[in-house]
């Protein structure tokens, strides 16, 4: 699998994302903001997290008017899988490549510790429906929200990929740490789920000397699905 992971000023994540690209097995290279098209044979297209533009209006709002944000609009069309963790969700919902609205977190605070998510819906990136993952989160707008209407759609076509849980699949108010609609940490989108965005950080849980390796099972799912594809 050809992944590229884009590059925006302010972002954090960048390194452990290509590190784990790598490691699921995945050959990297990086774009920049300012790029206008991907290298040819691009299969995932990786938006990592951190502080683009330093969060400036909201999470998201500058970096989705980069010139590279077409070309990943044309590609995510075309069924080619991408991938948003965190700032990178923030950026997919801004542009619309993701429905719905990531917002302050309810106690208005920058939460930063390990939660666990239930899969929702298994996809392109996720294991079997009702697993469990232990990811790590850091994010002050992680809040998702959506209308009534998108959420009826959103769970009537699977495209709930994960939400926030106990370590033995629970899902209730007590563990949702940012006071997400439904406890959702994580959605799908596009013509065939291929499109992905997720607050938690499964780069930062990819390697037992980070704590463990469950975030990398994401990375490692769609990198096997392209070369089935392939
Ligand atoms: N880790 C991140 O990507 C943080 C996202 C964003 N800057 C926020 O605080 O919500």
């Amino acid at each position: 699998m050809r992944a590229v992971v884009v590059l925006f000023p302010g972002l954090n994540a960048d390194a452990e994302m290509i590190r784990t690209l790598e490691l699921a097995g995945a050959k990297v290279s990086t774009v920049w903001y300012g790029d206008t098209e991907l290298p040819a044979g691009t299969d995932l297209v990786a938006i990592p997290g951190g502080f683009s533009y330093g969060d400036y209006l909201r999470c998201g709002a500058i970096a989705k008017v980069g010139p590279i944000m077409n070309a990943i609009a044309a590609h995510a069309a075309r069924g080619g899988y991408v991938l948003g963790v965190c700032n990178g969700f923030q950026i997919l919902t801004e542009c619309g490549l993701l429905p719905g609205a990531l917002t302050r977190n309810a106690h208005l605070r920058f939460e930063c510790k390990d939660v666990f998510v239930k899969v929702a819906s298994e996809g392109p990136f996720t294991p079997a429906t009702g697993s469990v993952l232990r990811l790590p989160i850091a994010h002050g707008e992680g809040r998702y929200q959506a209308t009534p209407e998108v959420l009826a759609k959103l769970e009537a076509e699977g495209r709930i990929a994960l939400v926030y849980a106990t370590a033995n699949g629970d899902v209730h108010d007590a563990v949702n740490p940012n006071g997400s609609v439904k406890n959702i940490a994580g959605i799908y989108g596009g013509p065939s789920k291929n499109v992905l965005g997720l607050m938690p950080h499964p780069e930062r849980m990819s390697e037992e000397c980070l704590g463990g390796r469950d975030g990398i099972t994401l990375f490692e799912a769609v990198v096997r699905r392209s070369r089935v594809a392939a």
